[in-house]
């Protein structure tokens, strides 16, 4: 049976609406206060099984360290074929009618770890981030609101995956704390610049893709390279200070008000996790151009959430519900893109999707959208308005592809803020 059948069943017990049936199997790093030594592993219900372990008992054919390593970077550098042969591997490992790990109940004891118990560590080591602004949606939002109500899509958007180079070192993992950034602020009313503390703090509900294999300087990449140059994908938080970005951006983009943080889940899902779920995305009109077109279906039906909770209240509160489905520009068109100067591409790369807001007024993916620049702030249960984020707020993203009977999910990446340093 291949690794994606609903009809697979692990010996691991798996709850319907956990996010890590047998046909997920995403990667993370892990370390326990046994063993702080951090390691991969990969999550199954509500353990993870440690594959730096499973290689020791020579129960995985793959070169010597490559799991016991605090990235999953070297696994990635082994490629595409070594991806597809060790989950299936794995998989057939975790079935329930295997007795290979299921009957050796010493090496379980060691390999299956509690997920309660394990600190989950930022899974990959980050090359490069970029990120990218290819939902219409979000694009023609922000249009309106800050440029031309009538045309607020800029002339270039229908034609490139725009996007910009923005920071590998504050990409963190979910649970990190966020401290809101201090910058430039000068608010219309203003004459004079002036330097504190971020006063308009959004997010911005995002996928990343996580690149697994290098290109070299100087070549362009087909549609097929880059689809096979993708290991997998990640919830993303792209924390972005509305007011500093106001005033910095023009003409050369987002610098310091999104340089701080951005957060992303432990758990990245394997492209090939999420075959089954493929879509087809909006028609392309205008036609792009050849290097960019792409044949089949080139998106994933995956639902993500928003969300908050202030230190007034006991449980978060969904403030928005939306799907990846509806993004105009492709993770394989964006990598296309990317590559198509001559930049190479890193193992380890990291490509935001950009904002993913859907056509409805509750699936958008900021703050910013969401309460209309602050103008309609939103009302949480207990009575609170947000219009940006304030300090003590935790804000939670979630996604999942649904399965007959299972979910193909992502876990969460939460961040909670805290006041400036
Ligand atoms: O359209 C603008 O003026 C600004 C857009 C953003 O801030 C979004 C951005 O960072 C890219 C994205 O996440 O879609
Ligand atoms: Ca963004
Ligand atoms: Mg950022």
């Amino acid at each position: 049976m291949h690794p994606n059948d609903p009809r697979l069943r692990s010996f691991v017990d798996v709850k319907p609406e956990s996010d890590f049936p047998i046909q997920n199997l995403p990667y993370g790093v892990v370390s326990t206060a046994d063993d702080p030594a951090p390691r991969v592993g990969v999550a199954i219900g509500d353990f993870v099984l440690d594959l730096a372990a499973l290689q020791a008992a020579k129960l995985l054919d793959l070169p010597e360290d490559v799991f016991t390593q605090s990235s999953i970077n070297a696994f990635m550098a082994l490629g595409p074929n070594v991806w597809r042969r060790t989950r299936a591997r794995i998989n057939a490992l975790l079935r329930h009618d295997n007795p290979e790990l299921r009957d050796h109940a010493e090496l379980r004891a060691k390999a299956l770890l509690p997920m309660s118990q394990v600190k989950l560590h930022l899974p990959l080591r980050v090359a490069g981030f970029t990120d990218f602004y290819s939902s219409k949606e979000h694009a023609t939002n922000v249009g309106t609101m800050f440029r031309d109500k009538t045309n607020p899509l800029l002339p270039n958007w229908l034609h490139i995956p725009i996007g910009y180079n923005g920071r590998a070192s504050t990409v963190v993992v979910s649970g990190t704390q966020i401290h809101r950034p201090r910058g430039q602020l000068k608010p219309p009313s203003a004459e004079l610049p002036s330097f504190g503390p971020c006063k308009r703090l959004d997010f911005e509900l995002e996928i990343g893709v996580v690149v697994g294999q290098s290109s070299a300087m100087g070549t362009m990449l087909t549609e097929q390279q880059a689809e096979e140059m993708i290991f997998g994908f990640t919830l993303l938080n792209d924390w972005s200070a509305r007011d500093i970005q106001q005033w910095e951006y023009v003409p050369l983009g987002p610098f310091q008000a999104k340089a701080f943080a951005t957060s992303i889940s432990p758990w990245i899902v394997t492209r090939e996790a999420l075959e089954p779920f493929r879509v087809a995305g909006p028609v392309q009109d205008p036609a792009p151009l050849p290097y960019l077109q792409q044949k089949g279906a080139n998106n994933y039906d995956m639902a993500l959430e928003v969300a908050l909770r202030t230190p007034a209240m006991q449980q978060p509160a969904r403030i928005s519900a939306t799907n990846f489905k509806y993004m105009y520009w492709s993770s394989v068109q964006q990598l296309v893109h990317h590559a198509s100067s001559g930049c190479a591409m890193s193992v380890g790369d990291l490509l935001g999707s950009g904002t993913v807001s859907g056509p409805e007024k509750d699936q958008l993916g900021s703050l910013l959208e969401l309460s209309w620049n602050g103008t309609e702030p939103l009302q949480l249960p207990g009575g609170e308005l947000r219009g940006f984020l304030e300090d003590g707020d935790s804000l939670v993203m979630r996604g999942w592809c649904q399965g007959d009977g299972y979910r193909v999910g992502f876990g969460e990446v939460e961040g909670t803020v805290l006041a400036a340093e």
